[in-house]
């Protein structure tokens, strides 16, 4: 069978990049050097060119049928260059294959094995599971250590199977994730599958946003706020730049290690320049931008920034801006917040109302300082730009990034940045004095419920009866069936996050490393049927049982759903 001479060169490293995986795989560094000093001795022992070829084809068959796909995706994503084999190979082929002897091949190739670790065939056996991080609606995350680097990492094991690795790079996750490298986006180190699951490996980051705000005594002083603030901006102004918008932005995709703080979660990640209309959106409810609750068809990175504004302000008062408890109950709670909106305000969500037959609450809104009494009157005008129901009308990333809020914070460059952190000096130089002085509930309760008596001050002094944060939104029809009208207001209420509680804490539990690992690795794994959250919604309704809205909107109305719209549980 004849070869092109590319046949042949392709053939012939392909053969000895498996060489060399396979016998590093089996022993080591060492093995490795034999195996190539082996293929040296065997083409020195007298075979032609076309059993030459012939070995080496049937190398890279064997290659095709042993060797596990991930690698060849591995090396997609990753643009891996296996720089051992290639210059094992370059040394071979320009030296007529006999010039190295085994111990010459063992001082070259050694560093260069050390620098370019080859890619190993069994991907998760380099990882030991110590505990669950996390569990949100793709996937559970946990905390592992690089078995041969020592390195912490975090591993999401994604709920669905994955059969095929094209469904795997077609994910956004991987697709918008490969294509970005900032330091405040949580970095993707490498891509898994086995046994038809799929596993993500990230740099760890200590805890999230949340997990800081749910465990909180004071209020975090303003250059805390400002610094992490300015950071997401930074990490939203490359990723907008380079054409995607995240989508589901909320304290819990934002991860914290010392002072840096990371965007994380691309699960829901768009592209820009990819084609509305967007079916299948699935953001957190309170964090959820009025043209997406609205049904607009066409939206774009302005939904992040809405969601900042949103999490600036949580960040301020420890407490949602806006908890809507169903999407009708979130648009009365913007209401309530930022005033119904005017023509003036926004002509085109005014229309987008009108296309599904809604009808705005007519409420005035209220001053931001007086549901946010710990944030200066730089940082109110921010969220309240960022908190514009004209997406039009919100600052871009690139644009909050100067807006006076941030005027005492400066750019500290990538290369710079792990100093900065050991250091503690954080890329913000806030002067401000701060407000951990004040005394601040775990989530007593909502901005827009406090609204109702007018008095900030006598409610963040008195005891909430319900303590902790209900982050788990349910469903409209689920609430609804589990909050009758009558007692919703009692009901509605916040309560612990279970999802997200580490599991060595869970329910006081402690649970060791191979406990947890065995329980990873027995873990059952969903089917991939669509679960009761991405199901059709049933029509919603403004007003009806939520609590307030009645009083507003004085009669029932319903926001029939114009597109499969399905509302995420937050974990
Ligand atoms: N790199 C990481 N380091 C540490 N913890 C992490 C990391 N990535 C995720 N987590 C934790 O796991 C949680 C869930 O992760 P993630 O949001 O990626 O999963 P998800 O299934 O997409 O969740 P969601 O329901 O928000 O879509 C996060 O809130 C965070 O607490």
């Amino acid at each position: 069978m004849p070869f092109s001479p590319q046949v042949a060169l392709s053939l012939d490293l392909k053969g000895l990049i498996l060489l060399r995986t396979w016998s590093k795989y089996a022993s080591g560094l060492i093995a490795t050097n034999i195996g190539v000093s082996h293929s040296r001795k065997f083409l020195i022992g007298g075979f032609s060119l076309g059993t030459f070829f012939l070995f080496l084809l049937s190398i890279a068959l064997s290659e095709q049928l042993l060797m596990n796909d991930q690698d060849r995706i591995q090396n997609a994503i990753f643009s891996e260059i296996d720089v051992g084999s290639l210059v094992h190979f370059c040394i071979l082929r320009s030296s007529g294959f006999c010039l190295l002897s085994p111990v010459q091949s063992i001082v070259i190739l050694s560093p260069i094995n050390w620098l370019f670790p080859a890619v190993d065939i069994t991907r998760m056996e380099r990882y030991k599971i110590i505990k669950e991080v996390g569990n949100g609606t793709f996937g559970s995350v946990w905390r592992a250590l690089n078995k041969q680097s020592g390195e912490v990492v975090a591993i999401k094991k994604m709920k669905k199977k994955y059969y095929s690795w094209e469904e795997c790079i077609n994910l956004r996750e991987v697709k918008s994730l490969r294509k970005m490298s900032h330091p405040n986006i949580v970095k993707l180190k490498e891509v898994i599958r086995e046994h038809d699951i799929l596993y993500f490996v990230f740099e760890y980051m200590e805890c999230n946003l949340y997990q800081l705000m749910k465990d909180r005594a004071k209020l975090f002083s303003e250059s805390e706020v400002k610094n992490w603030c300015f950071q997401v901006f930074q990490g939203l102004a490359y990723m907008h730049q380079r054409g995607f918008f995240h989508r589901d932005l909320k304290p819990e995709n934002l991860l914290v290690s010392k002072d840096i703080i990371k965007i994380a979660d691309f699960g829901l990640a768009r592209e820009i320049n990819s084609h509305p209309p967007y079916t299948e959106y699935v953001s957190t409810r309170w964090y959820r931008a009025p043209e997406v609750l609205l049904q607009s068809p066409t939206y774009g990175s302005a939904v992040d920034m809405w969601a900042m504004g949103a999490i600036m302000a949580e960040l301020f008062s420890l407490r949602p801006l806006f908890p809507g408890s169903s999407e009708a109950d979130e648009i009365y709670k913007i209401c309530s917040v930022i005033g119904s909106p005017t023509v003036n305000d926004w002509c085109d969500g005014l229309e987008l109302a009108s296309v599904i037959n809604y009808q705005f609450p007519q409420v005035t809104g209220v001053h931001l300082s007086a549901l946010i009494p710990s944030a200066g009157e730089d940082a109110i005008h921010l969220i309240r730009s960022l908190c514009s129901w004209d997406p039009s009308k919100r600052p871009t990333a690139s644009e909050a990034l100067q807006h006076r809020f941030f005027s005492s914070c400066f750019y500290v460059p990538p290369s710079l940045r792990s100093k900065a952190a050991v250091a503690k000096t954080p890329p913000s130089a806030g002067t401000k004095v701060p407000l951990e002085q004040k005394t601040g509930r775990r989530y007593p309760g909502t901005l827009s419920n406090m609204r109702s008596t007018n008095n900030l001050t006598s409610i963040k002094s008195n005891a909430p009866s319900h303590a902790g944060v209900q982050r788990k939104l349910e469903m409209t029809f689920q609430d609804e069936h589990k909050y009758p009208k009558s007692s919703w207001k009692q009901q509605a209420r916040y309560r612990p996050p279970v999802k997200n509680v580490p599991a060595a804490n869970y329910m006081g539990k402690t649970r060791g490393v191979s406990d947890t690992a065995e329980k990873f690795s027995n873990m059952v794994i969903g089917s991939g049927k669509p679960s009761a959250k991405s199901q059709q919604p049933p029509p919603m309704k403004a007003g009806g049982w939520h609590g307030q809205s009645d009083l507003f909107l004085g009669r029932s109305q319903e926001i029939l759903p114009g597109r499969s719209l399905s509302r995420k549980v937050a974990g």
